[in-house]
């Protein structure tokens, strides 16, 4: 929540306005000028009354030019309406594209870690529903608001001027009415923040079921049966009626108060009239001017109930907008060699008072929340320290042009090893630095410059194979790109797909086994052609068949480059030149497979287990009999030491 409420509101939204400012101070003029219109009907309507009350004659053609008054009035009333919310909504527009450009350069100087941890629902609210949600406050509330609010304003004080009695009477609703949306407007933030992370949560969930419908498929599972999707939708659900609840009966109260101007006026004055404390004329007019307020004041105050839940969303898009990027330079990369080094390296992800791990920055909570406050700052309200360490003081240097590998159980750290070295998060301890260079001391852009990473799930854009393998380096030429393919064992399923490479990846990306995804991506590194190549469990998806090609990819990718391999399959890394283990986030060993089989007993423990696991294979024995035997060869070979 914003620290001020309302008005740090207005002040955020007018700097997301930038130079649509003006647009919007001037659609606030003219619809200003369209609610006088509405207004000025009633003085001319007092103009006939109050003469034939008074038993004046009065001739046609004073009555005719007050009846055309108030034509004229009501045509300029709805253009200038019109014209109005043309403008406002042309700047609102205007300025929901520069937020949302705002909000995209900051995603890119944003660790990628911090991006992916926030969860694709989230991310598509604050870009799309929650941008969208300014569109009422610039282009209504803002200028019909204020206008709206003004005009009513300026009527008062004319009111105070003609018969200040009477013009106390005919506020006498207003107080009732403020303190009724004073309540609304506070029980409707005491309720706003688990509404806005129940709404946040069930995005995630609902992005988070349709990506998994293949496994909610498999395991027999509908929306119904699937409970987080059904718990996430009913407690958004009731967290929406819940608020609703608290904040409606007062809206209800302010509502029928507030038009209700003449409600001591009319008996209260007649009875001053009669006792001659105030004049007919004047007590018409006053009758007339508040008859005129009520609407504008509705009107303006109708947008109120929206204030909790944009002042909620301004508050989370901040939060982005406020993020600390990634620690990074312009600089290039001017390293001696690619020298990899790993100096005191500490990380971790936080763990808030539930237990739950987070990122430091997670913005699931909008800023200042009393519940995010404790999650991020631990239940004593003390600043976070309770830093859940994933990686402890790892030290170690991958020598250019060296193939080192990472190696440890399963949890022990060595993707969160890879992506430090990518950049995707700031260190809380320790220096990464490629030939002598801290890597936070160039930009993101050089650091790609010289890493290629192929992990195990390659994301595939939804345009032809041919422009996915060119993202690898975009002013690759056809040629490039077909060479790259052709290195990468592409070609075979290539050629057999209906446009080749020229298929769309959306629909060729259904058709491809998880391999050949994985030898799209390759390609894509060989084109890049980056001095260091990162394998994160690059062969995962590799299949027999496929294995022996993505092999002869691989062997193409890393010719001559500085490798930093992850693998589970310890056999494949053997030939490694440093073999680093990895033990719950620390080095255990660092050594050749030789000197680590030797002398490191966790090694030892992995190389054992490796040899079991590549004893075991599946094969059909019999075809005929359509099912698959396991046959433990180690049984027959025995196990196998080096
Ligand atoms: N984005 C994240 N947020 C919170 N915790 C994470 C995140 N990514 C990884 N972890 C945790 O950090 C620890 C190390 O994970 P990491 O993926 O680096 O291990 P790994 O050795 O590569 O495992 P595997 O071999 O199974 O891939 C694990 O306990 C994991 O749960």
């Amino acid at each position: 929540m914003l620290k001020t409420g309302g008005f740090d509101m207005f002040k955020k939204v007018f700097e997301y306005a930038g130079p649509y400012r003006k647009d919007l101070y001037s659609a606030t003029f003219i619809v200003l000028l369209s609610v006088l219109m509405g207004i000025l009907p009633f003085v001319l309507a007092c103009q006939i009354i109050s003469p034939l009350v008074m038993g004046n004659t009065i001739d046609t053609g004073y009555v005719t030019a007050r009846v055309a008054g108030v034509l004229v009035c009501l045509i300029l009333q709805a253009v200038l309406y019109g014209w109005g919310l043309d403008v406002s909504h042309k700047a609102a527009y205007n300025t929901l594209l520069r937020l949302r450009t705002s909000l995209q350069k900051r995603f890119e100087q944003l660790p990628l870690g911090f991006i992916q941890d926030k969860g694709t629902g989230t991310i598509k609210k604050l870009f799309v529903d929650d941008v969208d949600s300014l569109e009422v406050l610039l282009a209504h509330s803002l200028p019909e608001g204020i206008a709206n609010l003004m005009i009513p304003l300026a009527v008062y004080i004319a009111m105070f001027f003609i018969d200040w009695k009477l013009a106390l009477l005919s506020l006498a609703s207003v107080p009732v009415s403020v303190l009724a949306m004073m309540m609304m407007y506070s029980v409707g933030m005491k309720k706003m923040g688990p509404y806005y992370m129940a709404g946040q949560k069930m995005n995630n969930t609902i992005i988070e079921y349709v990506n998994g419908m293949e496994v909610v498929k498999v395991f027999n599972k509908d929306a119904q049966s699937y409970e987080r999707f059904r718990k996430d939708v009913s407690d958004y659900r009731d967290y929406t009626l819940e608020w609703y609840k608290a904040a409606w009966p007062w809206m209800a109260v302010y509502s029928s108060l507030l038009p209700c101007t003449i409600i001591l006026t009319l008996p209260l004055g007649a009875w001053f009239v009669l006792c001659g404390l105030s004049t007919l004329p004047d007590f018409i007019l006053i009758l007339c001017l508040s008859l005129s307020i009520g609407v504008p004041l509705l009107k303006s105050l109708g947008f109120l109930p929206t204030m909790p839940q944009l002042n909620y969303k301004i508050a989370a898009l901040e939060q982005v907008l406020e993020t600390a990027p990634l620690r990074q330079t312009e600089d290039t990369f001017h390293g001696m060699n690619h020298d990899i080094c790993f100096d005191h390296v500490t990380f971790g992800y936080r763990v808030n008072s539930a237990g739950d791990r987070r990122r430091p920055e997670d913005a699931s909570c909008a800023e200042n929340a009393p519940e995010c406050r404790k999650a991020q700052s631990g239940a004593d309200g003390k600043p976070p320290a309770a830093m859940d360490a994933v990686i402890t003081d790892v030290s170690f240097t991958a020598k250019t042009g060296q193939k080192t590998a990472l190696v440890g159980e399963s949890g022990s750290g060595k993707s969160t090893l890879a992506k430090l070295l990518i950049h995707y998060y700031d260190l809380q301890q320790g220096t990464i630095s490629i030939g002598g260079q801290d890597i936070t001391e160039m930009s993101l852009e050089a650091l790609n410059s010289q890493i290629s990473y192929v992990a195990q799930d390659q994301y595939l854009f939804n345009t032809s194979l041919l422009e996915n393998i060119r993202m690898g380096r975009p002013g690759a030429t056809d040629e490039e790109v077909l060479e790259a393919a052709k290195k990468a064992q592409c070609m075979e399923f290539l050629e057999k797909l209906p446009q080749g490479i020229h298929s769309m990846a959306g629909d060729a990306g259904k058709m491809l086994s998880g391999g050949q995804r994985q030898r799209i991506s390759l390609a894509r590194a060989i084109l890049k052609n980056a001095p260091i190549v990162v394998l994160d469990e690059a062969t995962a998806y590799a299949d027999p068949e496929n294995e022996e090609k993505m092999e002869a990819a691989i062997a193409e990718l890393v010719k001559g480059k500085t490798l930093f391999v992850i693998a589970h399959r310890l056999p494949a890394i053997r030939d490694a030149g440093q073999i680093c283990v990895i033990e719950h986030g620390r080095l255990a060993a660092a050594g050749t497979h030789e000197e680590l089989l030797e002398r490191c007993e966790e090694y030892q423990k992995l190389w054992k287990a490796s040899q079991r696991s590549a004893g075991w294979k599946v094969t059909t024995a019999n075809p005929a009999r359509g099912y698959h035997d396991v046959v433990n060869s180690a049984t027959n070979k025995g196990e196998e030491g080096k």
